[in-house]
Formats: C-alpha cells, structure tokens, sequence
C-alpha cells in the first residue's frame, strides 16, 4: 500500500483555507508548516494557549496525504473551483507504506544536556545508565528536551540546584525541568502551567521518573516562596509576570528565565533588575537564558 504526498505553497492568509478544502475534497490528512522550517529564516511559533491564534507562518506549505490513485490534476481543478486560487505552485511524491510507530519513534534520540545528564525517550535504554536519566514520551505538553531554551534551562539547573533547595517551575509543560530539578537534588519542587493538559502530562511524567513533585494550575498554586523560580515562557509573558515571579523568589535566591529571543534580551533582562542582580546572558541558537540573583 502507498499514499500520495501532496505539497502546495501557500501565504499566511491563504494556508488554512488550503488546508480546510483539501480534507473537503477527499484528503486523509493535511497540515500547515514552516515554509522556512529548519532554516534561518524559521520563525519560531510556540502557540501558548491564551495567544490569540498564531497560526500561521508567512510562507507555508500544506502537505496533505491521499490515496495513491488519485488524480492529482482533479485534485487541483477541485482546489481551485472551491477556494478561487489559481495556479498553486505545488509537488507530490509517493509515500509508501511503513512501520508509521517506529518511524515517528526514531525521530526521537536520547538527548544529552551533559555527560551526567539525560532525557531518554521511554523506547530507548539510556546512553549512560550511570546518569541522571529523565524518562520522557515526547507527549501533547511542550518540553521534550529538544529545544535550545530547555536545554539551556535545564543545564543551568544541573549546574546550579544545591540539595534542599526549593524550586518553582513556572510554566511546566512536559514537568521536565521540575522533574530535572527533584533529580538533581531539589528538596521541594512544585510546576505550574495554565495548560491543564500540561499539568496532567507534568504529574504522569513525575510519576515515571519516581519523583516527588507537584503540579497545579496558576489558580490552585499554594502560596510559596522558593529558592530557584525557573521559568520557559515567551518574553512577553515574563513580561507581564515579573513582578509574581520576582514575588516567588527568596532574597539572594536564584531566577532562571528561557522562552526570550536573542533580540529580546536588553528589554526582558531591564524589567528583571529592578528586583535581580542580572548575570550575563548565555545564548544557544536564536534563543538566551536570562538568570539573575534577588537583591
Ligand atoms: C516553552 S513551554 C516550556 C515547557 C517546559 N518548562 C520546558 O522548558 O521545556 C512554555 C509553557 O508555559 C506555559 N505558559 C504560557 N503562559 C503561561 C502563563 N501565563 N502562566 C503559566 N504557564 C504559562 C505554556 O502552556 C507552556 O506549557
């Protein structure tokens, strides 16, 4: 068995109504991604929850799957007639049938923050069983330990947690850096996500990793200062949380803060001093990991 892969560029504006029309005609699937994906003109597109939709990338491409015998040139007469867009550029290519579970699998290595240090996904037995192992399925919450800002976060911790400290990780997704942090030591940890799915991810991953750590919504979080607040949000929400973060940390405690890009570092980093005495900015990628400690 085999399916035909169809790709059609598309601009912002046009993309989900690409999208939306093909499944309309008969697609098995269809997805929108970066146009730009995995080169340096990628732009970075988290889609917290509360943005307003961000959707969509400036250039696009949907690639949908069908039948292999179908007819590529109805298809884009049909594609044509529904959404009036003449003349999309477009290619196919023949997908043939494969193992879909091993295939998704292998897309996800065993990643190492350092030698002692590692999240390996549950198929995989880890690199060096001496290590901290973290044991994560890449799951519907953020955080699978491959994006620089994780990394950096997470090295930073191993780098930095003393036994009994107390930590907060707001924005939890995955758990992965409160689960990072109960492994390396930490006496108490407690996550928040406004995503419920990622509190529910946070507190299923705690329990595969044999940790102790606790995880509630913005809405039920205990009252609690701490003595490292880390936290992977987008620049604007450290933003507009700084004051509430800056709240959670204990004098001469620790802040880590990930989600900025390069550019956005002087304009996060300035709203910061006013209650941190900021270290320099480690950068990985387009991304940096702004720390400070609490005057
Ligand atoms: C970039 S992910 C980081 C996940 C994980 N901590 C990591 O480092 O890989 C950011 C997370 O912050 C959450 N988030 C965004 N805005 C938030 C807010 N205002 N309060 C709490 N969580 C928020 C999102 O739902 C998402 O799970």
């Amino acid at each position: 068995m085999a399916w035909l892969s169809l790709k059609i560029e598309a601009k912002d504006n046009t993309a989900e109504l690409i999208s939306d029309s093909l499944m309309d005609i008969g697609a098995l699937s269809a997805i929108i991604e970066d146009a730009n994906a995995e080169t340096p003109d990628e732009q970075p597109i988290f889609g917290e929850p509360g943005d307003p939709p961000p959707g969509i990338w400036q250039q696009n491409i949907v690639s949908a799957l069908f039948d292999e015998q179908i007819i590529v040139k109805d298809v884009m007469r049909s594609l044509a007639k529904v959404t009036g867009l003449q003349d999309l550029p477009y290619s196919t290519e023949i997908i043939q049938e494969q193992d879909w579970v091993r295939a998704t699998q292998s897309q996800f290595d065993p990643i190492r923050i350092r030698d002692d240090l590692w999240i390996v996904p549950t198929w995989h037995s880890a690199p060096n069983p001496d290590a901290l192992n973290i044991v994560l399925d890449p799951g519907l919450a953020f955080g699978t330990g491959s994006h620089p800002t994780t990394h950096l976060c997470m090295a930073w911790l191993a780098d930095h947690i003393k036994n009994e400290d107390s930590v907060l990780d707001y924005g939890c997704g995955s758990g992965i850096l409160a689960i990072a942090a109960k492994k390396l030591g930490a006496a108490k940890v407690i996550g928040t996500d406004i995503d419920e799915q990622a509190i529910l991810s946070s507190g299923f991953n705690a329990e595969q990793n044999a940790v102790d750590a606790k995880f509630h919504l913005p809405k039920d979080m205990p009252e609690g200062i701490y003595d490292i607040v880390v936290a992977n949000i987008l620049s604007s929400a450290l933003s507009v949380l700084a004051p509430a973060l800056a709240k959670s940390c204990k004098p001469q405690g620790q802040i880590a803060l990930s989600g900025i890009l390069r550019e956005q570092t002087e304009q996060v980093s300035t709203i910061y001093t006013q209650w941190f005495d900021m270290h320099p900015p480690i950068f990985m990628d387009s991304w940096v990991l702004l720390t400070g400690t609490k005057r």
